[in-house]
């Protein structure tokens, strides 16, 4: 885009008090800065619980553009983009000057940042590579995701078989998804189930226990992790003060990240001492040290692009099927058509499996209306890494400036959604509804990203999502627990958020087995 022309355009409307005067447009409208410490105040206090909800409240007031800074004028700026038009302009027109990250000084510790695929720019070999090797595995095709079917199918009847198994008592919904979620993405990455997803004994009840129990250990590190990540950190608002690391965020994010590191690091041991077995050579961890053998990454870079894939894989997935779950279980008319569909579709047979998937579009429908309103990752976080930045809906955003797009409120946009606030999966489909696919091509509608940092396990999130739903319901009538069925349906749906956004209330509920 050429700059001069957008100066001569915007020069009347500048704001000195922002930028460098040698950049002389205008910066996106946001709060007033404070003297001293500018936006700091702002930064700290607004965006420490439920940041969404704060910069959806700002687009009300400033526009769809908004703009500010972590702390005073020289810390780096932050836009949030608000609506489809804007973000179709930040991510589909400007796709190269954005394909970075911001990283948070809570990223930097045991340098995960400098080989993690999350974090490098899009200009990076190694981020090539790594999307090359996540591609290989879990792209859609019969050669890639295919080869790989029968371990979800086995995974969802596993899930299926706890929740009949759990019939008439209440069961913690969000726990089991998650550890089967967890052994989705391990035997992906080398063929073995990290979680255990029996029946828990009587002595598992203690603290011990449970957290042995459906990968729980996991969680726990992963949750700490990503709520490093999201809080406000002084060291990323005045820099200088980063080496000190005031709030312990680095030291926190490196001991929790050592731990993940250690779960592949013994993967990778126990591999390379006994041999590989054949039917380890094509997971990831195989192709991978194949390439370590001959040298072309390093077992520090495997295990953080092994640990990115962990972290990204497994939360947001579990959280999508809590949300349906949650959603469902508070609409019982669409829960039912949900049912029928499933037994009218699926006859006689015991267990859902991915094949059968074709033939159930309301639940597509579900899963889809549930990442509408309830993306698992809200704020989709980019950098601009153009020397000279970009236009974005007529106003300058420099170098360096870190891009949120707000996909909750691209999902509740109220012009591109009727009734944006309802759960309506029967918008979704055919005949008057909105068959959208989640390939980043509608910009209302991108809870996976879009351009060419879209979210490279969306093929397989998009398979694995509703099979674990349908497993769960197929079969299974459920019942809300006392004490959530009493509950407010405002306060059920409130959120929790860190990076990823889910139900403030984990789900208990009592399946009932339905032969
Ligand atoms: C419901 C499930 C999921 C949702 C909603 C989701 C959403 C997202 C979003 C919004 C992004 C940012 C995209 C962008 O910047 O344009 C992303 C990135 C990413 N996702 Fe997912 N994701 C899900 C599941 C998965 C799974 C199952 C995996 C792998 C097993 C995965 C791996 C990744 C990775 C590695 C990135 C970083 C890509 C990059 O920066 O180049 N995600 N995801």
């Amino acid at each position: 885009m050429c700059r001069v022309v957008l100066v001569a355009k915007h020069k009347r409307d500048r704001r000195d008090d922002d930028d460098d005067a040698s950049v002389s447009l205008p910066l996106p409208p946001g709060p007033p800065k404070l003297p001293l410490i500018g936006n700091a105040f702002y930064f700290f206090a607004a965006l420490r619980h439920n940041p969404h909800r704060a910069l959806a409240d700002l687009a009300e007031k400033y526009g769809p553009i908004v703009s500010f800074r972590q702390g005073t004028a020289t810390s780096r700026i932050i836009v949030v983009v608000s609506s489809p038009a804007a973000a179709r302009e930040a991510l589909g027109k400007n796709d190269i000057a954005v394909a970075a990250r911001m990283v948070p000084d809570s990223a930097r510790g045991l340098a995960h940042d400098a080989g993690s695929v999350f974090f490098l720019p899009s200009s990076s070999p190694l981020w090539k590579q790594h999307r090359a090797t996540i591609g290989a595995r879990m792209s859609s095709g019969p050669s890639r995701l295919g080869m790989t079917r029968h371990i979800r199918d086995r995974h969802a009847r596993q899930l299926a078989e706890l929740s009949r198994a759990y019939s008439g008592q209440p069961m913690a919904v969000g726990e089991a998804v998650y550890g089967t979620m967890v052994n989705n993405v391990s035997n992906i990455l080398f063929s073995r189930d990290l979680a255990d997803l029996s029946m828990p004994h009587p002595h598992d009840d203690d603290e011990q226990g449970r957290s042995r129990r459906w990968g729980q250990v996991y969680r726990a590190i992963t949750r700490a992790i990503n709520q490093d990540w999201a809080t406000p950190n002084i060291s990323d608002a005045f820099p200088f003060l980063a080496p000190l690391d005031l709030f312990g965020l680095r030291r926190s994010g490196s001991r929790y990240m050592a731990e993940l590191y250690k779960v592949f690091d013994q993967e990778m041991e126990s591999r390379l001492a006994r041999g590989r077995r054949t039917d380890e050579e094509e997971d990831m961890l195989g192709v991978l040290l194949a390439r370590h053998a001959r040298s072309e990454i390093t077992r520090a870079d495997i295990s953080k692009l092994l640990a990115d894939i962990f972290l990204a894989g497994t939360d947001t997935t579990r959280i999508a099927v809590e949300w349906a779950m949650r959603r469902l279980l508070r609409h019982p008319d669409k829960l039912e058509k949900v049912r029928a569909e499933l037994a009218a579709s699926l006859g006689s047979k015991e267990f859902v499996e991915e094949s059968d998937l074709e033939e159930l579009p309301y639940l597509h429908a579900v899963v889809k209306e549930v990442m509408r309103l309830h993306p698992s990752l809200p704020m989709l976080p980019r950098e601009v890494v153009t020397d000279d930045g970009m236009s974005l809906g007529g106003f300058w955003v420099p170098k360096g400036t870190c891009i949120m797009v707000n996909l909750l409120a691209l999902g509740r946009d109220a012009t591109s959604w009727p009734e944006p606030e309802e759960f309506v999966p029967e918008r979704f489909l055919g005949g008057g509804g909105r068959p959208l696919s989640f390939r980043g091509s509608d910009f209302s509608y991108i809870p996976f990203g879009a351009g060419r940092r879209v979210c490279p396990g969306m093929d397989l999130a998009a398979r694995f999502v509703p099979l674990v739903l349908a497993s769960l319901l197929y079969r299974v009538e459920w019942k809300l627990c006392g004490d959530d069925a009493m509950t407010p349906v405002d306060d059920v749906l409130r959120e929790k958020s860190s990076i990823l956004l889910e139900p403030a209330m984990p789900l208990r509920a009592i399946p009932l087995f339905t032969p």
